[in-house]
């Protein structure tokens, strides 16, 4: 049973005050499966006073408290993954497994949060005179508006959410409608856990009205946005035009460096994984497979012969690997940019269209004979393609990486330090993993430089985008 979505706002679980909804399709039947209530500036009116009063008590509950009733979160999120990870798959088209992945790691991600918070230390500045004490303190920024995409219904608001509570944050989150089932579900669990009325709010509707009305509203002191570039810039300017902190994770187009001297077969096996998890549509999805001269051919057979594997489907169905692509904007978006370079002549290893319906479905696809000049070379294809694209040297390597306006996640696949070494101080990305993936984990960094945003959802940089540092300086007399 996939539920009707409402609003969450005040602690109240609530219909839009003008009664507007949306459905909610289930991509892999194109099947209507429920709605979604839409938001009016009146709820947001009404979520706005309640983040402000429950800011003015969340900042006051210690961090220790907040903590604990964090941890609960948590623990509810683990008891309730089976039934969650069902409501993903069916609103988003995600294999099961992969959706019930996706909520446990939610509850971790609340959890080191949680503990984040209680280490949000300040510090004492050795003073030049013995009277006067100079102490910086950490403070929360305030309410904060979030904005989130669909690919990941509970990955996008769990980073943000966690880090705005353990920061003693309150937050209004815009979720996506196509995916509002799974989240709701999410702020359920915080609710249940003791979260008190009005420290999250949660609404669906128009994105450009509410973000609009959102970011410039005083009462809201940061924004927070994953989503396109186009869409980023945006909002990122209207936050600067309001004088806001935000956060922003965008686009990626990332490259994947395969060198002579790499385990050929553990590259292209996860690579295979990263590349087609979530069909693709994955900010951090390895994209351009740039792979030496030496091992192209070895490298190429390898990863046809696993994208040959996948079987695609239901992702409600256990045997399936891949599921639908989420929506139905995907599949013409796709189409365009494989025959774009099929037309300017790529050659098509596997995959390549869209498999008949019901639902949004699009085969696993790999292409090589690709040139610079093709748009699939420089536009996100967020979807199941890879490309596969061979080169000579560290240094021509390098500069392919680095020749986009995007600069999000990157790998390599190498045995040489030398080679490592020249990767890790020369690829512009805010991410960089070497010989495995080892992106996205709770406690590291994740976050893009250039075009693909600024600011950071993990590790210890996470907290910090939702705290203000306050300098008190005191003569003692
Ligand atoms: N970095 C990432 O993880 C994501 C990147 N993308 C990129 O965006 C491309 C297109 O995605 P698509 O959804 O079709 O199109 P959009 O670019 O219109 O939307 C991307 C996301 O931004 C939100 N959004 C759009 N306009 C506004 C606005 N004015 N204010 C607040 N939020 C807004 C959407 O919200 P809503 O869902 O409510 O419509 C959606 O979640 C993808 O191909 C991919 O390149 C998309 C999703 C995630
Ligand atoms: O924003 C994205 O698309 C990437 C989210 C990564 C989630 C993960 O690695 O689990």
């Amino acid at each position: 049973m996939y539920p009707d979505v409402q609003l969450f706002i005040d602690g109240q679980w609530r219909a839009g005050q003008d009664g507007r909804t949306q459905p909610v399709i289930d991509p892999a039947t194109g099947q209507q499966l429920g709605t979604v209530a839409h938001a009016s500036i009146s709820d947001l009116d009404d979520a706005l006073a309640a983040t402000e009063r429950g800011f003015a008590v969340w900042r006051k509950t210690s961090a220790y408290d907040r903590y604990k009733t964090m941890q609960k979160a948590a623990h509810l999120l683990r008891e309730r993954a089976d039934s969650i990870a069902r409501i993903m798959t069916q609103e988003q088209g995600k294999p099961v497994a992969e959706a019930r992945t996706e909520v446990l790691s939610g509850a971790d991600v609340i959890e080191w949060l949680a503990e984040e918070g209680r280490r949000s230390y300040g510090r004492i500045v050795p003073s030049r005179g013995v009277d006067v004490e100079q102490k910086v303190v950490k403070e929360p920024v305030g309410p904060v508006a979030a904005f989130t995409p669909w690919n990941f219904p509970i990955n996008q608001i769990v980073r943000k959410l966690s880090s705005a509570l353990a920061a003693g944050c309150s937050i209004i989150i815009k979720a996506p409608e196509e995916t509002p089932g799974s989240p709701a579900e999410l702020i359920r669990a915080f609710a249940d856990a003791g979260v008190p009325a009005g420290v999250i709010g949660l609404v669906y509707g128009n994105p450009a009205e509410i973000s609009s009305y959102l970011i410039a509203h005083p009462v809201i002191r940061k924004v927070t946005f994953t989503g396109s570039t186009p869409v980023g810039k945006q909002l990122a300017a209207l936050a600067g035009q309001h004088m806001k902190r935000a956060t922003m994770e965008l686009g990626g187009h990332a490259p994947a460096l395969v060198f002579d001297d790499a385990d050929v077969d553990l590259a292209a096996r996860v690579l295979a994984t990263a590349k087609f998890r979530n069909a693709g549509q994955v900010c951090v999805s390895p994209t351009r497979i740039l792979v030496q001269r030496g091992v192209f051919d070895a490298f190429l057979e390898k990863f046809v012969g696993l994208t040959k594997e996948i079987k695609v489907g239901n992702g409600l169905d256990s045997t399936v690997t891949m599921g639908p692509v989420a929506n139905d904007r995907r599949i013409p978006a796709l189409v365009a940019l494989v025959d774009d370079a099929k037309a300017s002549g790529a050659t098509l290893n596997a995959g390549g269209k869209a498999i008949d319906g019901p639902g949004y479905f699009f085969e696993p696809t790999v292409l090589s004979g690709l040139t610079r000049e093709m748009r699939i070379m420089n536009e996100e294809p967020f979807g199941p393609v890879a490309l596969v694209v061979p080169f000579d040297t560290v240094e021509e390597a390098i500069a392919e990486s680095n020749r986009v306006p995007f600069g999000l996640a990157s790998y390599a696949f190498t045995t040489s330090m030398k080679t490592a070494h020249a990767l890790s101080t020369q690829i512009e990305a805010g991410m960089l993993s070497i010989n495995h993936q080892g992106i996205g984990l709770p406690e590291v960094p994740f976050g893009g430089i250039k075009d693909s945003g600024y600011g950071s959802e993990g590790g210890t940089e996470a907290i910090e985008a939702y705290l203000n540092t306050k300098l008190v300086t005191q003569f003692n007399l």
